[in-house]
């Protein structure tokens, strides 16, 4: 194993990554950067940055950004705790921006310590957000081969060029054209040549990383072929799109909680029965005095959904029933203290009559959570629902 790779990663002696997200995002409009807008409470550039940091063997990720932005992209990565990323100042178009990220590693102008210059460097829009380990891998391997490798697409429409006159001159046969996408990977010597000769009209204009190194290194690029996800963030449509993808990955599990009583913890048994052929489900049930030091363990774990769930049986001589204001109040306020974490968390009270169905409760029960979870409304977090 080579130093800068892992038993799962490429044999390359080091891996880095540069993620341009200095751009204004104009063709999105608004007045947020789109790397900076909020999807589901965290940022989109910080999906980014941690799909890129979950892969152990990139070593360096520097984070580009215009300079009224360097402050925001700090307390981003304080906030969300990212690892081994350094932020840079961008330039006025991409290129430029991804040439001064590429300096850190040659030149220690813009920095207070050295990084270690990497064998392949990867190139990844801050704005792709879904970019996983494997075409990192092949794109990474392909740039060791080949001295450069990019992703590619399918078009989706045909490219035609029109005439000065408005009309159409030609156009071209789409099956022998790509989409070019990200992520991208260079031998870190050939890119930094190829933007250290370039124009400044390469710079100013151009929009394709492997071109240059065609044009300047002569390096033809390996394409590799991408999947759907890699596609970039550019249109308001697409910020709502990355929001449904992500709402749907947060959404696929789901933690109940119950205390010890026996007939909570049935009813908690037959919640989890009716929706594990939905979701995947994990119950938890802890004794009120233990619950605060184990709802903090539970709640720094990998799922964002939990209910915590009460049970009132309302028999004929039994018809009203009291809260359990204080133990609402400590739900709350867990809800509040993990909602910064994107973890929503809900009460749940199973009211049943003795002489209805119980299941029938339980599967309205069921259904009312699905509803939450799917929702995902952060308002609701911390509110007790009756089922
Ligand atoms: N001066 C620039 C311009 C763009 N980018 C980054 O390059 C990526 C892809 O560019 P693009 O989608 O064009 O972003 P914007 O330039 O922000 O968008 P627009 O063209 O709509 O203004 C984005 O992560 C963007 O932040 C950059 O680092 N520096
Ligand atoms: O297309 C690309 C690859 O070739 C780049 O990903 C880049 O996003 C293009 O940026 P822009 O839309 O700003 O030209």
């Amino acid at each position: 194993m080579e130093p800068g790779g892992c038993d799962a990663g490429p044999t390359v002696k080091a891996v880095a990554a540069v993620l341009p997200a200095g751009g204004s995002g104009e063709r999105l409009g608004g007045a947020t950067p789109k790397q900076f807008c909020t999807v589901q409470g965290r940022p989109l550039v910080s999906y980014t940055v941690r799909a890129v940091e979950r892969v152990s063997w990139i070593s360096d990720i520097i984070v580009v950004v215009s300079p009224e932005n360097i402050e925001t992209m700090k307390s981003i990565i304080e906030k969300y705790g990212h690892k081994r990323v350094t932020v840079t100042e961008g330039g006025i178009t991409r290129h430029r921006s991804i040439f001064n990220g590429l300096k850190l590693f040659s030149e220690n102008k813009f920095s207070n310590h050295l990084l270690q210059k990497p064998e392949v460097v990867v190139i990844h829009d801050a704005v792709r957000p879904f970019v996983e380990e494997d075409i990192l891998l092949k794109v990474v391997m392909a740039a060791k081969e080949h001295g450069a490798a990019g992703a590619i697409r399918p078009l989706v429409s045909t490219v035609i060029a029109s005439a000065a006159d408005g009309c159409l001159d030609h156009s071209l046969e789409r099956t022998k054209y790509r989409a070019s996408e990200m992520p991208q990977a260079f031998l870190f010597d050939i890119i930094y040549q190829a933007y250290q000769q370039c124009t400044d009209y390469d710079l100013d204009y151009g929009t394709e990383c492997l071109h240059l190194a065609l044009k300047y290194c002569k390096t033809n690029a390996k394409l590799v072929e991408g999947t759907a996800d890699l596609w970039k963030v550019t249109y308001k449509r697409d910020l709502y799109a990355a929001e449904s993808i992500i709402k749907d990955s947060l959404s696929q599990q789901i933690c109940i909680i119950t205390d010890v009583k026996e007939a909570v913890v049935q009813v908690g048994f037959l919640l989890h029965e009716s929706l594990r052929s939905q979701i995947k489900v994990e119950t938890i049930s802890i004794s009120l005095s233990k619950r605060d030091n184990h709802l903090q363990n539970i709640f720094s774990g990998q799922c964002y959904n939990f209910v915590c769930i009460n049970v009132h049986l309302n028999t004929s001589e039994n018809a009203s029933f009291s809260i359990d204001l204080e133990e609402l109040t400590k739900m709350k306020k867990f809800a509040r203290e993990v909602k910064r974490k994107n973890i929503l968390v809900y009460g749940l009270l199973i009211q049943y009559k003795d002489y209805f169905p119980l299941q029938e409760t339980v599967n309205s029960a069921a259904a009312l959570t699905m509803a939450l979870i799917k929702d995902r409304n952060p308002e609701l977090t911390g509110q007790l629902v009756v089922a």
